[in-house]
């Protein structure tokens, strides 16, 4: 334990890039299908007095001698400090030798971004031209950045519970500030949902045919981002079966049958979206796979 090193949330931000990180994310989904990752779901407190979870994420990919265990904690409520904290500790998987403690604040908000990139790329139609956020929050700029990575959108739209939120990240991205998610999803081709909503906030006559969805909030088998009538209408891909049937109440609720993993779609077992018309839905619930890199 003398030579444990820690590395800070300003240290991962200085190397880590959605360039890097999105075809890594790319390998990790598909090793995860693949069964070369043992990840069990998350197991979550939820401290009640709070309105806070406790998540402990653990993960072995004896492939690339990793085992590493995030420990998140989401308070939806924090209003001075952040809502989503995590640290990420590493560990020898072939001695079981503790080596790197890591922030997770920033991987998550960058992970998370990169993975529905990764969904965004093997599910969407080609060149999609409007980009719909409804949340403005941490996740809502992260994956602004994370798919103007890989597209340029010539139209961003922000919607969120809080006007001077929203009003302040639609001049950042250069966007328009909508009053409702109506009219920020009308017409879009891609959607992000990240909101700490537990109630819908997405409904199935505003989604334009071919659209594709990323609906990364409602982590909780009781909460709801998207109208279960949509979760039943579109093609359904997840990160993790077990997880989407575990924790997430958009496909629990709605008994929404599941298309694929998105690792089974990069991996070719699955040929990801069939038509122009249909809408994709990608339904993220979070994973901590890594491989080591050269920053560690
Ligand atoms: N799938 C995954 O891997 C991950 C999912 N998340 C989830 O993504 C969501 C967004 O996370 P962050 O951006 O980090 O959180 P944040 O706290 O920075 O932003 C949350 C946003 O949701 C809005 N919001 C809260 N209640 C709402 C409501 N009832 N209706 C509409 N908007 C509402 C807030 O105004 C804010 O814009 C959360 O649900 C979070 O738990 C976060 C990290 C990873
Ligand atoms: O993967 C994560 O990290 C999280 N997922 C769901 C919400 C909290 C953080």
């Amino acid at each position: 334990m003398e030579h444990m090193k820690f590395i800070s949330a300003s240290q991962v931000k200085n190397v880590l890039t959605f360039e890097s990180l999105i075809p890594q994310m790319e390998k990790a989904l598909a090793k995860f299908s693949d069964k070369k990752v043992v990840q069990p779901v998350r197991s979550v407190i939820p401290v009640k007095e709070s309105g806070g979870f406790f998540g402990l994420m653990p993960s072995l990919c004896s492939e690339d001698n990793v085992l590493a265990t995030k420990l998140v904690s989401f308070y939806p409520n924090n209003k001075d400090v952040p809502t989503h904290n995590a640290v990420i500790a590493m560990f020898n998987a072939s001695n079981g030798v503790p080596e790197v403690i890591v922030d997770g604040e920033v991987i998550t908000a960058m992970r998370t971004a990169a993975v529905s990139a990764v969904a965004t790329k093997f599910l969407c139609n080609k060149n999609p031209k409007v980009l719909a956020l409804l949340g403005s929050g941490v996740q809502a700029r992260s994956h602004y950045q994370a798919l103007s990575t890989l597209y340029t959108f010539e139209e961003i739209r922000v919607w969120g519970r809080t006007k001077a939120n929203v009003d302040s990240l639609a001049s950042e991205l250069n966007g328009t500030a909508c009053h409702t998610a109506e009219d920020a999803v009308k017409g879009a081709d891609v959607i992000v949902t990240v909101t700490s909503s537990t109630v819908p906030i997405l409904k199935k006559e505003w989604v334009k045919p071919g659209a594709h969805i990323n609906a990364v909030g409602a982590c909780r088998p009781d909460w709801q981002e998207i109208d279960p009538e949509l979760m039943r209408s579109v093609s359904l891909f997840v990160d993790s079966r077990d997880a989407a049937l575990t924790e997430s109440g958009d496909v629990i609720l709605s008994k929404a049958d599941i298309e694929a993993e998105v690792g089974e779609v990069i991996l070719g077992k699955n040929g990801g979206r069939k038509t122009a018309t249909e809408v994709t839905l990608f339904k993220s619930l979070g994973n901590n796979f890594c491989e080591k890199s050269e920053y560690i």
